[in-house]
C-alpha cells in the first residue's frame, strides 16, 4: 500500500498535509507520536473515515478510494481506540460483525461464519468470553474482542489504534506477541499506533515517527541503534536503548 502525499483533518482545526509512506507486506509498523500529534487522524484517513483533501492511497495499481466500501472493508480492518457498541450483544456476535463485507444486504451470518468467529476468539485466547455480554467486559477484554472482529474481517491490512492501551503489563506483551504472530503467519501488514516505544522496538519492524505533522520512518532491521536513539530522543527527550535478555528497554534520562 502506498500512501501518497495525503492531506486531511477536521473542518474546525487540526489539519495534516503531505503524508507519505508505504505499508509493505508482512511488516508491522509502529505509529509513534505524542498526544494530539495526529496518529488517529492518519489511521482514519487511510480507513476512509476522514475524507482525503488531497493525495491518494494505492494498492498495486488501484486507487483505494475508487473501490466500493465493501471491497475496501475486505482489504482493511480497523481497530478503533474505543468501542462504539452501546447495546446488549454477545461477544461472538460482535466478532461476527466482521463478516459483514462478505454478506449480501439481507443475508445473516451462517453457521460457517459462527465457527470462524469462534476460531478468531480462540486465536486471541478469549474463547471463554464467547457468550458473555460485550458491555459487561472489562475495557481490556473489549479491546481484544475488537481485534478478533478485525481478524474475522480478513483484511490484508490491519490498522490498530492503541490496541493495548487498556491491558495490564502481562497482557500488553502477550497481545503484541500475538499480533506479530498473526501478521507473520497470515502474511498481513499492520500499522499500530501506540505510546510505548518499547513495544515498537520489541515487536515491530519499522517505526513511523510523527512529529510536527511530519513522518520520519525508521527501519529497525537496518538503522543504527544510535540513530534510533537520536530520532526517538527528538520526541521523548533524551533516551537510551538498553538490551536485556534479547528485549529492548528505554531509559529516559530527562
Ligand atoms: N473530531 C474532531 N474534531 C476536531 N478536532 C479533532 C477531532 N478529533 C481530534 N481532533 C484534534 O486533532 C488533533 C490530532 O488528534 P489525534 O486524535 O489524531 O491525535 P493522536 O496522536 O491520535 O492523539 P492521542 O495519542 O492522544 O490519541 C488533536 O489536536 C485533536 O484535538
Amino acid at each position: 500500500m502506498r500512501i501518497n502525499g495525503i492531506s486531511g483533518g477536521y473542518s474546525d482545526g487540526f489539519f495534516i498535509s503531505d503524508i507519505s509512506f508505504n505499508i509493505e507486506e508482512g511488516k508491522i509498523y509502529a505509529l509513534l507520536g505524542l498526544n494530539g500529534s495526529g496518529k488517529t487522524t492518519i489511521i482514519k484517513m487511510i480507513c476512509g473515515l476522514i475524507k482525503l483533501k488531497s493525495g491518494n492511497i494505492t494498492i498495486g495499481e488501484k486507487d483505494l478510494f475508487t473501490l466500493k466500501e465493501k471491497e475496501r472493508a475486505k482489504l482493511i480492518s480497523y481497530v478503533p481506540q474505543s468501542g462504539t457498541i452501546v447495546y446488549y450483544t454477545t461477544v461472538v456476535d460482535v466478532v461476527l460483525m466482521g463478516a459483514t463485507p462478505y454478506l449480501n444486504m439481507f443475508q445473516t451470518p451462517a453457521q460457517e461464519h459462527r465457527e470462524q468467529a469462534l476460531e478468531c476468539l480462540e486465536i486471541l485466547g478469549i474463547s471463554e468470553l464467547a457468550d458473555r455480554n460485550y458491555l459487561d467486559l472489562s475495557e481490556g477484554q473489549k479491546q481484544i474482542v475488537v481485534i478478533a472482529r478485525a481478524l474475522m474481517q480478513k483484511g490484508t491490512y490491519m490498522l490498530m489504534d492503541e490496541p493495548e492501551s487498556s491491558l495490564d503489563l502481562i497482557n500488553k506483551n502477550k497481545l503484541m506477541k500475538k499480533i506479530r504472530e498473526i501478521i507473520i503467519n497470515m502474511n498481513k501488514s499492520c500499522v499500530i499506533s501506540m505510546h510505548n516505544p518499547e513495544y515498537a522496538l520489541n515487536y515491530c519492524d519499522r517505526i513511523l515517527l510523527l512529529k510536527d505533522k511530519k513522518i520520519t520512518e525508521i527501519d529497525l532491521k537496518t538503522e543504527d541503534i544510535n540513530m534510533v536513539e537520536k530520532k526517538l530522543s527528538e520526541i521523548y527527550g533524551q533516551v537510551k536503548i538498553l538490551e536485556y535478555n534479547q528485549k529492548y528497554m528505554l531509559y529516559y534520562s530527562d
